[in-house]
């Protein structure tokens, strides 16, 4: 039994709640994003891409999400459908919202960024009519993604989700999953995030997203500190992650354990947190040490920030556990743990 105790008897591991978009990476990358021409396109918005990682690893996976009426709204229920999701809760929009697109620019071998599309966004209409109970008490547990908190009616929908989880004895995760464009200022960001943290059983977040959640609780506090209070309000695993200098776990036990990046060649600095996220979760649900949960989410991100895409490269724990023995080989036994 690990850290957090789950209830086996349920039909779905994770129900994940919040965006389903689309990925465009440049096929000609290595030049500014104005200049690439030819592009992939891929199943994206992060916790549809860790629902992806998660399914892969063998996971039953829900998803309660709103897509565009068009092509791209069957594009991305198809892709789930065929990864074995459940989609019976991700509903369609009504009034010609779009589904989110994002660009991704591969500038070099070192730098990249994303260019997000997300005006009049499909996601953000998902709304609490949406949110059904008998669904969320069927599952192990939901995963809330910061952004569904951007904006109402999406806003009500994932607290409307995380207080029926709350009443059900569901587990909640909460992937912090920061991105700036369809928030009206940092007060709404603290808000809504701490609402959501305080209420989690697990949070996911870099350095910088735990700053936004807590500024309006206390500024600059050292990770140490997020934890011990997270933890005071409940939480058990708080997860805070530091890109390439790598992340470390607090679990309410006061233990701490840390990770480091595994070597790799990188291609887009992007798709780690999903690939670490997904790894991770699998280890929790498996009822592994939080040390092993780390090992493998670090493994995983490396492959992902390696790879052109980010839902498509998503490894199934064969790859995973194959990646970690070669790692180990080349570099020594304790080439991640820190
Ligand atoms: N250059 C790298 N080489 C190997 N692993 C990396 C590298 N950069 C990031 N990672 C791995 O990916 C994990 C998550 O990356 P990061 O901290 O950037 O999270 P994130 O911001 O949530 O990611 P994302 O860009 O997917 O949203 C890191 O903790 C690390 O394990
Ligand atoms: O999170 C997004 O909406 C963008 C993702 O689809 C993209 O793959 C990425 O940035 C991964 O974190």
């Amino acid at each position: 039994m690990g850290i957090i105790e789950f209830d086996n008897t349920k039909k779905y591991d994770l129900i994940l709640l919040g965006r389903v978009a689309i990925d465009f990476n440049p096929i000609d990358y290595y030049k500014p994003l104005s200049e690439s021409v030819t592009f992939k396109k891929y199943l994206g918005g992060s916790p549809a891409n860790i629902a992806v990682g998660m399914a892969r690893l063998g996971k039953k996976i829900g998803f309660i999400g709103k897509v565009s009426d068009d092509q791209f709204g069957d594009f991305v229920t198809n892709y789930f459908n065929k990864e074995g999701i459940d989609t019976s809760h991700i509903t369609r929009c009504t009034n010609g919202e779009k589904l989110g697109l994002t660009f991704t620019e591969i500038l070099s071998e070192t730098e990249s960024s994303i260019l997000m599309y997300r005006d009049s966004i499909a996601d953000l209409q998902l709304d609490v009519k949406d949110i059904d109970e008998d669904y969320i008490m069927n599952t192990k547990a939901i995963l809330i993604s910061g952004t569904a908190l951007a904006q109402s009616p999406s806003r009500e929908a994932a607290l409307k989700a995380l207080a029926l989880a709350k009443k059900n004895n569901v587990k909640v995760i909460f992937d912090v999953d920061y991105r700036p464009y369809n928030w009206k200022n940092d007060d709404e960001i603290a808000i809504y995030y701490s609402v959501v943290a305080k209420e989690s059983d697990v949070i996911l977040g870099s350095r910088e997203e735990f700053d936004l959640t807590e500024q309006l609780i206390e500024k600059g506090r050292t990770d140490l500190e997020t934890a011990k209070y997270f933890h005071s309000q409940g939480c058990k695993v708080v997860v805070i992650k530091h890109g390439k200098e790598g992340s470390t776990a607090y679990t309410n036990d006061g233990n701490q354990y840390s990770i480091k990046p595994f070597p790799v060649k990188l291609l887009k600095s992007f798709g780690g947190g999903d690939g670490y996220a997904s790894a991770f979760l699998y280890g929790l649900f498996e009822g592994l040490d939080i040390i092993d949960c780390l090992e493998l989410g670090s493994a995983s991100a490396a492959l992902l920030v390696a790879s052109h895409g980010c839902s498509e490269d998503m490894p199934d724990i064969k790859s995973v556990k194959e990646f970690i023995a070669d790692s180990k080989k080349k570099y020594g036994d304790m080439i991640a743990r820190a």
